[in-house]
Formats: structure tokens, C-alpha cells, sequence
């Protein structure tokens, strides 16, 4: 059977961008997947293409082109799609570059700054007619659509609250003040960074899998890292409308001072709890990366089970510094699964994923507004700002 390649570019090629490419060149057959297959063909850097070749090497892809600018990527007419992994306070900016120049898009989470940039991307997807998609991985685990599936199926009952975590103690000593993760200028905080994925979880459990999904309301509460502005640990507690169910709540907090998982054993206990009227299911492991779940129902009935994260049968495993990005030996990080994706969506010509739709990652960016309007949390104007092209 020929295979579906697709033929991806990198643009800005630090941490996340390593990751997602040593995903890429994992054998799509270790997942079963026997009809799609990835290349890393180009990547680009900023400030110069020796950076740009040196990541290529280190990724296995020596081959492909090393760009010293975005604008030279964005031109290749050899790329199918580009992989945004920028700051988020840069996405606006680099995914309109790659929509300007006719080029589909998966953009790292936080999507944008704020809603209104989230808003201008879809438009400009639609208007050239090509495939945008936010890179909320987790979404695309065999394990979250288990997760949905439970709900979906009814096995737990009507869900009826769902709680969600993602915090790390890496406050104060783990980042200094100019790191992405705290600085303003580069849409620093734990809401766009961590909170998004327990936002995810809530979302997944209580939107997406619901029939006429309605945006929810938000209450929050959010306390400022002193030093520098953004927020270190958010609280939200979403309510979402339901005709026929009554009100559904959500509450998703997130925090850079506290952790999820105080011993790393998991002693703490699930990292998220959907819980329905005949049963409730867990899920344990960071909420961006969960590897385990146990379903318990009202009448004793419990299955637990583990959801391996295939990778190259040679890995032997490695951890990457902060915020519990690691894999066991044989593992993958699980970003082959949204990569996969994208592939399906050009093959088939969707114009969006399938588990998260752009008018979801819009809702999702205007509550994230919203709890930052609560909160009193601004960020410069010109990462806030909608003109394009914005030298930042
Ligand atoms: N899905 C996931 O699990 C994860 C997602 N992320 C997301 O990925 C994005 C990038 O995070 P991460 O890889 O950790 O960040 P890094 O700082 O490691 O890399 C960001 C890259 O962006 C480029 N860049 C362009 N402009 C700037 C700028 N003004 N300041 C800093 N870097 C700039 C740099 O490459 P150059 O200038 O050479 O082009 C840099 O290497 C974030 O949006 C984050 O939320 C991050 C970690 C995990
Ligand atoms: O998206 C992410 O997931 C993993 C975290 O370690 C990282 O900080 C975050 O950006």
C-alpha cells in the first residue's frame, strides 16, 4: 500500500520543536498506523540557519533545509505543513505568516495571546481555504478518546462536575525572570501555559462530548507572581448550560508554586476526576501527558488500565529538564498522535482536527480572556495587539 506523506516544516526550532520532531520519526507502525508517514523537510530559525541545521542534526533530519528566517520556510514550496513553536506570545504572528504565504498550520497551545487573534487566524484559514489547527496533543491520546468515549457511552451517567489539574513547583527557583514561562513579554503564567490543559480536560468532558455544547460561564480567582506580573496560580470554576441535564460545573486550576504530584510516585491520587451519577473515572499522570485511568462505578465495579505511549523500539528513555516532560525507555512523548492527524486532515482535505474544532479553541481562548479580565492580568500591547505583520 503507497503511504501518505506529509512533508512538514519547523518554525522556531527550541525545546517543544525538538520533541515534536523526535515524535515524527518514530515508526508510525509502533501505533499501528500503517498508511500515513511524516518527513521533516525544512526548519527555520530566527536568528540563523546554522541553529536551524544544528536542530536538523539532532532530530535526524541532516538532510532537510536549514533556513535562517521564517519567511524563507514559509516559501518553500517543498512543505506541506508547518509546525508553530514559537512563545505564545509570538503565534499570531507566525501563523498568519504561514497562512499569508499558503501554508497549513499546527500552532502550539496557548493558540494566541488573546481571543480576538485566535478569531483572525480561523478567518484567514477559512478565507485561503487551508488546514489550522491548534497542537493540543493531548487531545489526540488513545486515552482521551477512551475518556470521551465513557462519557459519550453513558457508562458513568450524566457528567455532572469534572475537577482538572496541572501545577509544578517552579516557582521562584526554576525560572529566571526573562524565562517563557513567567515573562510577560513572551505571554508568560500559568493560565496560558498549564491551565489550557486543565481547561482541556474540562472542556473535553463537559463540551466537546455534549450534543448542543454551550459556552460556559467562568468565575476565577488568580494570583499574581509578585516579581514580574503574569499569575502563578489560577483557580476557575466554569458552569456550563445544558437543556435538558441542568448545569454541568468544571473546576480547572493550574498553579507554578504547587504541585500535582508532590512525590512524582503519584501518591497524590488522579490529576483528574470526570465524575457522572453512576461513576466516576480517573485519570492519573500530568494532565498534558496522563498514562493511566481507573473507571470506578456506583456498583463496585472497577477497571483500571494503562495506556503505553509507543516510541522507537531503541528509546531509552529521557527526561527534559522542567515540568515533567519525560519518557520511559521504548516510550514516546504521544505528539506522533496529533501529528497523525494533521496527516489525515490534508489527506482527506478537513480543514480542522477532529477532536478540538476551531470554534472550541476560540472558547477556550475566551475564557482564558475572561479569567485574565477577572484577575486584573494584562499583557504588553503589542502581544496583544491583532495588526499584522507586527516586528515584536
Ligand atoms: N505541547 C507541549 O507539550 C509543549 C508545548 N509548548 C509550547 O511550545 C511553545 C514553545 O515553547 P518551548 O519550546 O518550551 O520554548 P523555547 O524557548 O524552548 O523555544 C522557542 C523557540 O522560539 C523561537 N523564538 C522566536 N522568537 C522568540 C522570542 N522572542 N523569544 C524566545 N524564543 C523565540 C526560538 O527559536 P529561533 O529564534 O531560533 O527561531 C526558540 O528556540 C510555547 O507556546 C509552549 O506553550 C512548550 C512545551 C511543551
Ligand atoms: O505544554 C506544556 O506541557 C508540558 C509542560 O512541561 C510545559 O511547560 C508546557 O508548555
Amino acid at each position: 500500500m503507497s503511504k501518505f506523506q506529509v512533508k512538514w516544516g519547523i518554525l522556531g526550532p527550541g525545546g517543544i520543536a525538538q520533541t515534536f520532531a523526535r515524535d515524527l520519526w518514530v515508526d508510525p507502525c509502533t501505533r499501528g498506523v500503517n498508511d500515513i508517514e511524516h518527513v521533516v523537510v525544512a526548519a527555520a530559525s530566527s536568528s540563523s540557519a546554522s541553529r536551524a541545521a544544528d536542530f536538523l542534526k539532532e532530530v535526524r533530519a541532516p538532510e532537510a533545509k536549514a533556513y535562517g528566517s521564517y519567511k524563507e520556510l514559509v516559501a518553500d514550496p517543498n512543505v506541506d505543513i508547518i509546525y508553530v513553536a514559537t512563545p505564545h506570545s509570538h503565534h499570531y504572528q507566525h501563523a498568519m505568516l504561514c497562512l499569508e504565504a499558503g501554508k497549513n498550520v499546527l500552532c502550539e497551545k496557548a493558540f494566541t495571546t488573546n481571543a480576538k487573534q485566535t478569531e483572525l487566524l480561523i478567518k484567514k484559514a477559512k478565507e485561503k481555504n487551508l488546514f489550522l489547527m491548534e497542537a493540543v496533543w493531548t487531545r489526540y491520546f488513545p486515552l482521551s478518546i477512551y475518556a470521551r468515549e465513557i462519557v459519550t457511552s453513558g457508562r458513568i451517567g450524566p457528567v455532572q462536575r469534572t475537577f482538572a489539574d496541572l501545577s509544578f513547583p517552579d516557582l521562584p527557583e526554576n525560572f529566571d525572570d526573562s524565562h517563557r514561562m513567567v515573562n510577560p513579554d513572551l505571554a508568560g503564567g500559568a493560565l496560558l501555559d498549564l491551565g489550557i490543559y486543565a481547561l482541556t480536560w474540562v472542556f473535553q468532558t463537559l463540551y466537546t462530548t455534549q450534543k448542543d455544547p454551550q459556552p460556559p460561564t467562568v468565575v476565577s480567582s488568580l494570583r499574581k507572581y509578585e516579581k514580574l506580573g503574569s499569575d502563578q496560580l489560577t483557580s476557575m470554576l466554569l458552569t456550563f448550560p445544558r437543556k435538558d441535564l441542568g448545569d454541568a460545573h468544571g473546576i480547572a486550576t493550574t498553579s507554578l508554586r504547587i504541585s500535582s504530584d508532590p512525590d512524582s510516585k503519584g501518591t497524590a491520587g488522579p490529576s483528574i476526576r470526570i465524575q457522572g451519577e453512576t461513576g466516576e473515572l480517573q485519570i492519573f499522570g500530568p494532565a498534558f501527558r496522563p498514562t493511566n485511568t481507573r473507571l470506578i462505578l456506583n456498583n463496585g465495579t472497577v477497571e483500571t488500565k494503562n495506556w503505553f505511549i509507543p516510541g522507537a523500539p531503541e528509546s531509552t528513555g529521557w527526561k527534559n529538564g522542567f515540568g515533567g516532560n519525560w519518557q520511559a525507555p521504548g516510550e514516546g512523548q504521544g505528539m506522533f498522535y496529533e501529528a497523525d492527524e494533521c496527516a489525515y486532515a490534508l489527506r482527506d482535505g478537513r480543514k480542522e482536527g477532529r477532536f478540538e474544532s476551531l470554534s472550541e479553541s476560540l472558547v477556550i481562548m475566551q475564557i482564558m480572556d475572561e479569567v485574565r479580565r477577572q484577575g486584573g492580568m494584562t499583557y504588553p500591547e503589542k502581544i496583544e495587539s491583532i495588526e499584522f505583520p507586527l516586528d515584536l
